[in-house]
């Protein structure tokens, strides 16, 4: 039986590599010289594409793409895909939703255990020998604090259900309100903002939520509230944020996700209050083995079935 020809945009994890290397025709668009040129001369045997939220999908590579039905896409994110436009041309979009709500929820507590108590800063304390010489300053505490999320969908539901454990009153923000949880909305972000000690934003990127925590969002929370980012960096405007940072408007930041990855601002490094984390929501053996399968699933569902398992469009 013939191949399916797949056309691989980028690394992809070993279980997903070797599978796709298996049972497809594959074409690994990112060992060519110019992806447009390659995609000219090569793209249309291509009936499928596996991509990831890293490597995204560029529309101009459509045009060379007539016969492709089907994106399988490693992460629940799928800002750096044009949904809409897949939509339109009848092809099928699959993501990695779900498998990974424990463990980004764990990435987002990870992030407030350490920027509140300073576990960076006190880290560093120790290892360059000031304990014998200096005191650590004082800290914040978590128990009981007000922590606001901003997308209460299936993984902030997950950071909310840690958060309980913690004794923390729990609000959130979401384009609607969410019948059925236990926690109260807050019709407005600013309100939730200034309510709260701890921000976590956890809701889709994308244009419709560009720039959503800007600087009055982050003057509300104020000079002792902390700002979690576990989604994406466009959510936040970082010059913003840097500046609210430097002026003591904003207490402190903790960051897994920046707005031009892998490139950190230098002023955001030089700040004692902001911890940074070189987005590893997602990153444990565990959870990537589980995704890994997810995007394989997705394909050979499409190609069984008809349709991937986690469809998105
Ligand atoms: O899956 C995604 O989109 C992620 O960014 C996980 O960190």
């Amino acid at each position: 039986m013939t191949k399916h020809r797949v056309l691989q945009v980028g690394p992809a994890p070993e279980l997903v590599s070797r599978h796709l290397e298996n049972n497809y025709d594959v074409f690994r668009l990112w060992e060519q010289e110019s992806a447009l040129e390659a995609l000219k001369a090569h793209g249309l045997g291509c009936v499928a594409a596996v991509t990831s939220a890293k490597y995204g999908f560029r529309n101009e590579w459509l045009d060379y793409l007539p016969q492709l039905k089907v994106l399988s896409s490693f992460g629940v994110g799928y800002d750096s895909i044009d949904a809409a436009e897949l939509q339109r041309r009848g092809i099928q979009l699959g993501n990695t939703p779900d498998v990974l709500n424990d463990c980004v929820a764990d990435t987002a507590m990870t992030l407030l255990l350490g920027a509140a108590r300073g576990l960076v800063r006190a880290d560093r304390f120790v290892r360059e020998g000031q304990w014998p010489r200096a005191e650590f300053p004082l800290m914040r505490s978590i128990t009981g604090k007000k922590a606001g999320i901003l997308g209460l969908g299936n993984i902030g539901q997950a950071i909310a259900k840690r958060l309980t454990g913690f004794d923390c009153e729990i609000r959130y923000h979401n384009r609607s309100e969410k019948k059925g949880v236990p926690y109260r909305y807050v019709s407005t972000l600013k309100e939730l903002a200034q309510w709260s000690d701890f921000l976590f934003v956890m809701c889709v990127g994308g244009p419709a939520t560009y720039h959503l925590i800007n600087d009055e969002i982050m003057t509300a929370l104020g000079p002792d509230g902390l700002l979690i980012n576990v989604s994406r960096g466009t959510v936040v405007d970082e010059e913003a944020m840097i500046k609210a940072l430097r002026e003591g408007r904003l207490g402190g930041a903790a960051l897994d996700v920046f707005e031009r990855e892998p490139y950190v601002p230098e002023a955001l490094m030089e700040m004692d209050n902001v911890v940074l984390m070189p987005h590893l929501g997602s990153a444990t053996v565990e959870t990537r083995q589980r995704m890994s399968q997810r995007v394989i699933d997705n394909l050979d569902a499409f190609f069984r079935e008809g349709s991937v398992l986690s469809r998105v469009v």
